[in-house]
Order: C-alpha cells, then sequence, then structure tokens
C-alpha cells in the first residue's frame, strides 16, 4: 500500500475565464522544486489532460493525484463553475496548470477547453439528492452537460474520456432490494425516480454509447465510467454535517437505521486513483476498457451508513445512541414525508433541505455493497491507500474541521 506524501504547497496558479471562440490560455507555474510530483525527467511530458469538476471533493484528490502520478503530464486544465483558493497554491513541479471557469452546459466553453487534451476526465456534475436544484437544472448539468463533453472530444479529436458515474446508476432502487456484495454483472432491477440517479445514469449511457465514434483525425472515442459508492475521506461534506450535528447535539447522534443494513463506502484517495489509472490505461488496453463500467472499490469495511462514519467521528468525541434504532421506523417515514412537504411549502420563501427526505431514508435503509476484481482485472487497479490509512486521514482531517 502507498503511503502518499502530504499535499504539497507553493507555486502559483494562472486563473482566467475563457473567452468562448479562444482556446485555452494557460499560465506557466513557477518551477519550484519537484514536491510530491513523480516525475521522471527522462520520460517525455507530452500529455494534455482536462478535469472538469476539478475544484469538488474528488476533483481535488484527483488533481492532486494527477500531479504525483502521472509522469508524462505536460499541462492540466481544471475546469469548474467555482474555482478554489488551493488552486494557487498547488505545487505543480515542472506541469503547466490551467484553471478554467467555466460551465459544463455551455457547449462553446467545454470546446474551449477541450480543445488540445489528450485525456478528458469528466466529474463536473450537479450531486443533489436532498432537493436543492430542479430536476431540470440537474438533468442540464449531469446529461447535457456530458453530452457537451462528449462532442467537445468528437469535435477536437480527443480520443480518451473517463467519466466518473455512480453506484446509483444501478441503485438502490425504488423498491428497496438489497445489492449484496454485487458486481458489475449481477442482475440487479434499476428502477430510478429520483433525478439525480435518473441523470446519471443517462449520462453513463451517453459516454458508453459513444465508446468507438469517431473523433476529429478518424480514429476511435475510447470511453468508460467509474461507479463509486458513497465516496468518505478529506473533503467530504456530509460527513461534516454529521460531525456538527453530533456536537450540537452534546457529542452524540442517535441511530435511525438498523446496523444490519450495509453500505459500500470507498476512500476518496483511491477513487481519485482508480481514476488517474483508468486514464493511463485506456489507451494501451482500449480494446478491453473501451465502453466498459467499473465500481470503484477498495479495503474499507462493509457498515451502515451511521456504523461506519463512527469510524471517524467516534475518535472525534461523538457517540452513536442506541444498538437499535431510536426512533421506530413508520415515524421516520412519517418525519421524511414531512421534511419533503415542508421543502415544497416553503420553496417560494426560502430553501429547506435536511438531510432526511424519503429518497435519502430509502437510501440509508437499503443494503448496497459491493464485491469486484474487474478494475483489477482489467487494469491492474490496487487501492493505493490502506483502510487503516484512509480511516487515519479521514480522522484528522475531521478533527482539523472544527478546529
Ligand atoms: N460524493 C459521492 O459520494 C459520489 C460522487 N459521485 C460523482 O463524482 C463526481 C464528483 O462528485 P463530488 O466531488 O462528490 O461532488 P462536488 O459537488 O464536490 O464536485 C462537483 C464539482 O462539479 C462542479 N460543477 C457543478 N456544476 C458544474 C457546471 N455546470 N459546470 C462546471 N462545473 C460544475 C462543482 O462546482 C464541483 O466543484 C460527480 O459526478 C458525482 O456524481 C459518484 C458517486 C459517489
Ligand atoms: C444522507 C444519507 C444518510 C442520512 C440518513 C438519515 C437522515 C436517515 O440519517 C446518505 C445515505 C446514503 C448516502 C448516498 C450514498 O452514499 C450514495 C451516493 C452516491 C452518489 O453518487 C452521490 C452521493 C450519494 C447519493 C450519498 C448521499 C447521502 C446518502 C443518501
Amino acid at each position: 500500500m502507498g503511503q502518499e506524501e502530504e499535499q504539497a504547497e507553493g507555486g502559483r496558479c494562472v486563473t482566467g475565464r475563457l473567452a468562448p471562440s479562444r482556446q485555452v490560455s494557460s499560465g506557466q507555474l513557477g518551477h519550484t522544486g519537484t514536491g510530491c510530483s513523480m516525475a521522471d525527467p527522462a520520460q517525455t511530458q507530452e500529455l494534455v489532460y482536462l478535469v472538469t469538476g476539478g475544484c469538488g471533493f474528488l476533483g481535488e484528490h484527483v488533481v492532486q493525484m494527477l500531479l504525483r502520478r502521472e509522469p508524462r503530464l505536460r499541462e492540466l486544465r481544471v475546469f469548474d463553475l467555482h474555482l478554489s483558493p488551493w488552486l494557487e497554491k498547488l505545487d505543480a513541479g515542472p506541469v503547466r496548470v490551467t484553471a478554467i471557469q467555466g460551465d459544463v452546459t455551455q457547449a462553446h466553453e467545454v470546446e474551449a477547453a477541450v480543445a488540445g487534451a489528450h485525456v478528458v476526465i469528466h466529474m463536473a456534475g450537479l450531486v443533489d439528492v436532498f432537493g436543492r436544484a430542479s430536476s431540470e437544472t440537474i438533468h442540464m448539468v449531469n446529461v447535457e452537460g456530458t453530452r457537451n463533453v462528449i462532442e467537445a472530444c468528437v469535435r477536437w479529436g480527443t480520443r480518451f474520456l473517463v467519466y466518473t458515474s455512480s453506484m446509483e446508476v444501478v441503485g438502490p432502487n425504488t423498491k428497496g432490494h438489497p445489492f449484496y456484495r454485487g458486481n458489475e454483472d449481477t442482475p440487479y432491477e434499476a428502477v430510478h425516480a429520483h433525478p439525480y440517479p435518473c441523470s446519471k445514469a443517462l449520462a453513463e449511457r451517453l459516454v458508453l454509447e459513444a465508446n468507438g465514434r469517431e473523433v476529429r483525425g478518424g480514429l476511435p472515442l475510447v470511453t468508460c465510467a467509474l461507479r463509486p459508492t458513497g465516496i468518505y475521506g478529506e473533503g467530504h461534506q456530509i460527513m461534516r454535517d454529521f460531525y456538527r450535528q453530533g456536537l450540537r447535539l452534546g457529542s452524540r447522534l442517535f441511530r435511525v437505521v438498523p446496523a444490519s443494513v450495509e453500505h459500500g463506502r470507498v476512500y476518496v484517495g483511491n477513487v481519485a486513483w482508480m481514476h488517474v489509472l483508468a486514464a493511463q490505461e485506456l489507451e494501451r488496453r482500449e480494446g478491453l476498457m473501451g465502453g466498459q463500467v467499473y465500481f470503484c472499490y477498495d479495503s474499507s469495511p462493509y457498515k451502515s451508513y451511521e456504523d461506519f462514519n463512527m469510524e471517524f467521528l467516534g475518535p472525534c468525541g461523538v457517540r452513536l445512541v442506541g444498538t437499535r434504532p431510536v426512533v421506530p421506523s413508520w415515524l421516520l417515514v412519517l418525519l421524511a414525508a414531512l421534511n419533503a412537504l415542508l421543502q415544497w411549502l416553503l420553496r417560494p420563501l426560502l430553501l429547506y433541505a435536511p438531510l432526511l427526505n424519503p429518497y435519502t431514508l430509502a437510501m440509508a435503509k437499503t443494503t448496497f455493497t459491493v464485491s469486484t476484481t474487474k478494475a483489477q482485472q482489467h487494469f491492474g487497479y490496487e487501492p493505493l491507500f490502506s483502510w487503516e490509512e484512509s480511516r487515519r486521514r479521514t480522522i484528522r482531517w475531521v478533527q482539523a474541521t472544527e478546529g
């Protein structure tokens, strides 16, 4: 198992919004040392990568991972609706980092960012299961945004596209059927009603169907989709919310779903590593990997959502009250429905978006775990971070969030 270096500091980054018809304008980072970069000077640095959604929770880890683990990187374009301040502190070594503020729903902005890129990792999206955004907005960003990325690849001759999909493309379904230690071939009735899983399923289909399309220059586009289960780790907003809630409730949280319901969870560093590896290997193994889906997995234990969170919140002083749910199931269903009603009633006045709603309750109550080795077999993926290391890093981050 790898022991990744701490995040690098230093260097500077030129940021700027692209003019619609211009190609990417970029700034050369100061060459202030190699930092964490794994770049081997003997290897030619020729590749241009684009990461959409590169300033999000997962995106930040992917950007850092690419800088450390892709020695052929010449330029890294980070495309996001909101650029983060940490971009300015990146130590990119000899790699040029170009920050692009842009919107995936705007085809011309996507085109300008893709032009000249060899590989695109597309993870920009609206991750919303709490009713913050309308279903139309979710569709526009997640589906039409993905369509724009594909069309831009075709137009500019970009051959390799890795899409961040989700376990939600499969389930849990609206009937609450368990998916127990399933793999990519396990039969499951995938029925979606919520806008988020619907959008991820549609976008994933677009990406997989685009595999083999002829891009500018006559060569085929090679695509694959990675399906993380619930990601955790440094930067995970929902974990932070639970921690704050626990502190507000006197360092306690109350068990609301049975401990027997298991959830697949995966460490953000391993999801990032899997993206980098998939992107690197697509070229060499296009026949095998093109058009394929892969669950993201590692050695994190199977537990209920609440028990899993306690692996990190427990050492930070929060305890989980109850070996069984402290609230009867019917009452929880009622509260979730009440929250949905309140959200609807209050919408003209304010945004009411609590963690509990009928959809999140259904998710929390349904077992969904994966057990697969497909990524290992197809492109040699092994988790970079052990469970112990993932846990240690996450605890340290939770402790620091309230510090
Ligand atoms: N967080 C999780 O547990 C899981 C996430 N995923 C997927 O991973 C990807 C990344 O998710 P997270 O990092 O968790 O979410 P995030 O919300 O932290 O990151 C998404 C990024 O996309 C950007 N973005 C949103 N709309 C955009 C637009 N119109 N144009 C350009 N950029 C835009 C956001 O500014 C943000 O930086 C998403 O595609 C999500 O569906 C999949 C499975 C699990
Ligand atoms: C917020 C839920 C837990 C709270 C339940 C309550 C209020 C009863 O205590 C989370 C339970 C399962 C989570 C989802 C799951 O990990 C899969 C996901 C995949 C994605 O692609 C995006 C995130 C998410 C939908 C994740 C969101 C939070 C939960 C619903």
